[in-house]
């Protein structure tokens, strides 16, 4: 079966994403964009399914390596990486993607492969996929009550030092569980703007376009949905700022700080701006923000976000908070510190984190972070308040962090913050630091400590 041309142009897109992510450099997203922005001629169907071989294989990758394995005579580290990719969309299809004819996923792997490598390796790609698609589905799985780290490797597809380290922290259970949420596609959460727009009014405006519509109860402008009919950016009320789109675990963030209107507050590692926007919301307009970020383009982009949010008391600067600032110490009210981490909270969003991260991340990202919290810090005015969080949920970047932090900052305690107690308790942990896990709450995991500087 010759593939369709469109769809082998998705194919081809989808192989040369999987093959950029390999070198670990680079972010899911940044090299989807780049890919997507080469093809322009790719129609909405094209691009559904680039994304869906894409996240496809980055969420199966360990389960789809085995099957490979377990029908290959050479070791997958001989395979040449470009054929290895090629390889694992094929698998993916033929297993995991019902709406692929199994002649159509099987022929358009071989034709890429033939264009990679020479006839022999498109053979060998051919007799594979053939051999996966008669008998891939009679493989028994390794058992859980045998051997649970091989079997959450195998069925979850995570790295094997991962599944290792949550083990000895949560139990073979528990781990198998956040693995599984970490597999699960994340529902798509907006923040409502109360500076533009109520709740109810955009839930209204965009009812009839999208799936299971639910409101949060906290945080309290969030709503979650799925499928929507057209992308997030043509949704009524999109354009007017009537919204952004962000976890509600990541909108719990700066609750926990809670700047206030007329207050001074410092945004130190702001990126594009989520959380910029939802403190200027929460100050009501009210005040200054500092937004400031290592990388200018971001801060550009932040710009552009609060213009369409109606934010008018952000200034933006390009700072490296791991060095000395040429800014006045002591003159913040609120800093926050929403810290470059491994990401590894948020697996289901990013998949190409289970691959692309290491435990010398976590250890390079902890250092880091206790450099930036440290510079910031000084910025704090006495009796103000300071938040570090984080979108991972390993020891050594976030409760690692904030014990050395108060070791050598004896002028800092930390202090609960302020997120409802009751139903929600287990958000908080006993010393009222947050705490989110995608197999707990359902939201990505998060980590926040906040902490005040003596008056
Ligand atoms: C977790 S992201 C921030 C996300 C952002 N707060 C939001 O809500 O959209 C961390 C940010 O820290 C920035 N960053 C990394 N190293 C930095 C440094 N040394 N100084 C300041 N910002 C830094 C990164 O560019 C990145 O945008």
């Amino acid at each position: 079966m010759k593939p369709p041309a469109g769809k082998d142009k998705s194919r081809i897109t989808a192989a040369r994403i999987l093959d950029r992510l390999e070198s670990g450099d680079q972010v899911l997203d940044a090299v989807l964009d780049r890919a997507l922005e080469e093809e322009p001629g790719l129609t909405r169907k094209d691009r559904a399914l680039v994304m869906a071989l894409v996240y496809g294989v980055l969420r199966n990758r360990g389960r789809i390596d085995w099957i490979i394995s377990s029908f290959s005579k050479t070791k997958l580290n001989k395979i040449q990486p470009e054929i290895l990719n090629i390889l694992r969309m094929g698998v993916f299809q033929l297993l995991f993607l019902d709406r692929v004819p199994p002649a159509l996923a099987v022929d358009s792997s071989v034709e890429m492969a033939k264009k990679a490598a020479p006839v022999f390796v498109s053979k060998f790609v051919n007799g594979l996929l053939r051999n996966v698609e008669r008998k891939g589905r009679g493989l028994q799985l390794p058992d859980f009550a045998k051997d649970p780290l091989k079997a959450v490797c195998v069925a979850e597809s995570y790295p094997e030092w991962m599944v290792k380290r949550w083990i000895k922290r949560f139990g073979a259970e528990e781990t198998l569980e956040l693995c599984k949420a970490g597999n699960k596609i994340a529902p798509l959460t907006i923040r409502v703007n109360s500076l533009v727009a109520n709740r109810d009014e955009v839930a209204e405006a965009i009812r009839d376009q999208v799936k299971s519509l639910e409101m949060h109860d906290w945080p309290p402008m969030a709503m979650s949905f799925a499928a929507p009919q057209v992308p997030i950016f043509e949704l009524p009320g999109f354009t007017a700022g009537k919204f952004s789109v962000q976890d509600a675990a990541s909108q719990m963030t700066a609750l926990c700080l809670g700047p206030q209107p007329g207050e001074v507050v410092l945004d130190a590692c702001a990126g594009l701006g989520s959380k910029t926007s939802h403190m200027a919301q929460l100050m009501d307009n009210k005040g200054e923000i500092l937004a400031a970020d290592l990388e200018p383009g971001k801060l550009k982009r932040l710009e552009e976000e609060m213009a369409r949010l109606k934010v008018s008391i952000v200034k933006t600067r390009a700072l490296d908070f791991s060095r000395e600032l040429p800014l006045e110490p002591q003159s913040f009210d609120k800093v926050l510190v929403d810290a470059p981490c491994t990401g590894l909270g948020v697996i289901r969003r990013n998949p190409d984190s289970k691959w692309s991260k290491t435990l010398n991340s976590i250890h390079k990202h902890a250092k880091l972070q206790r450099m930036i919290l440290s510079r910031a810090s000084e910025l704090v005015r006495p009796g103000g308040l300071i938040l570090y969080s984080v979108c991972s949920m390993e020891p050594e970047e976030t409760d690692g962090v904030i014990k050395a932090f108060l070791k050598n900052n004896e002028d800092f305690t930390l202090e609960p913050s302020p997120l409802p107690k009751e139903g929600d308790q287990t958000m908080l942990d006993e010393q009222g630091c947050m705490r989110t896990f995608p197999h707990r709450q359902g939201m990505d995991g998060f980590f926040a400590a906040r902490m005040r500087r003596r008056a």
